[in-house]
């Protein structure tokens, strides 16, 4: 069996990992943490991972930017391989995430969905004939009225995926309020909506002279979320140090 620490465990994303992992069979939640003991789990909640010294297999983060960095300090620490879901990371996280994963197995995904990592493939390829042939390219991102992070790192994770298809020769710009140019060809536009309770979208436009190809990813509940959480956990349990992808949790 195993063992699971849920960091973050009583936040939304935290809360439908913990009910689905009730059902599974070889996997199961030994300890979360979450600074609010709001909820009812069915485990030992610690209010920061510094308390927590229950032996563990591998730590799921859906938690907070604010909470990266002890986050990796303690996987390092302990040799616990992390699954690391939180967006907004700063550079210097990234990096240090990367460093992270000299010691010890570390996936980041900005988006645990098959149908999100599929596209991040397929924009590469649409971008390698689309905007070779001159099609502007923008993002646009929907999300609910709580997300903190904008724009999504799903949307910076699509945007990174199609740059490298290009070599790196595109720049992104978020904010056209003050630009007072037209845009150019070599920039991604990336825009952020928010409101209600919509649980993720994503559009990727290749706009050309007198045609537009849309891409579009829309999520319907969290579950497809956590269950890709659950199999990268599955996944990174047991590997020895390294930086994995979602990828290689689709390819297993
Ligand atoms: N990669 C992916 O596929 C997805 C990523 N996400 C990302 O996951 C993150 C969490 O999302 P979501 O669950 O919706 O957010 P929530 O705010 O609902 O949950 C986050 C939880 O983490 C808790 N928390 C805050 N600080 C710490 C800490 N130091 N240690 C442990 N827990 C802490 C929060 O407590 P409190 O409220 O008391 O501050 C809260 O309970 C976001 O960055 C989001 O963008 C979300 C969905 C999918
Ligand atoms: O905060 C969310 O809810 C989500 N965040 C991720 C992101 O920032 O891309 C993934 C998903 O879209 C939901």
């Amino acid at each position: 069996m195993i063992k699971m620490i849920m960091h973050g465990c009583n936040g939304a994303m935290g809360q439908v990992i913990t009910s689905m992992a009730a059902e599974e069979k070889n996997i199961t939640i030994v300890a979360g943490i979450d600074p609010h003991d709001t909820k009812a789990n069915p485990y030992p909640v610690f209010p920061s991972l510094k308390e927590c010294e229950v032996a563990a297999d591998v730590i799921v983060d859906f938690a907070s930017v604010k909470a990266v960095d002890a986050l990796l300090d303690y996987s390092m620490e302990k040799k616990i391989p992390v699954v690391v879901c939180t967006t907004g990371l700063s550079d210097d996280q990234i990096r240090k995430l990367e460093e992270t994963s000299n010691h010890v197995a570390v996936l980041r995904s900005a988006n645990m969905s098959l149908g999100v990592n599929l596209l991040m493939k397929l924009v590469k390829d649409a971008a390698q004939v689309l905007a070779v042939a001159g099609f502007d390219i923008e993002i646009v991102e929907k999300h609910h009225n709580k997300k903190i992070d904008a724009p999504s790192g799903t949307a910076l994770a699509l945007a990174d995926s199609i740059n490298e298809a290009m070599d790196q020769e595109y720049h992104y710009v978020y904010d056209r309020s003050q630009v007072r140019n037209a845009r150019d060809k070599k920039e991604i536009g990336i825009q952020a909506v928010r409101g209600g309770t919509i649980v993720g979208e994503h559009d990727v436009i290749f706009a050309g002279k007198d045609e537009v190809v849309t891409f579009n990813h829309t999520a319907y509940s969290k579950a497809i979320f956590a269950q890709g959480a659950i199999s990268a956990a599955k996944f990174l349990a047991g590997k020895k140090p390294g930086l994995y992808t979602m990828q290689d949790v689709i390819e297993s």
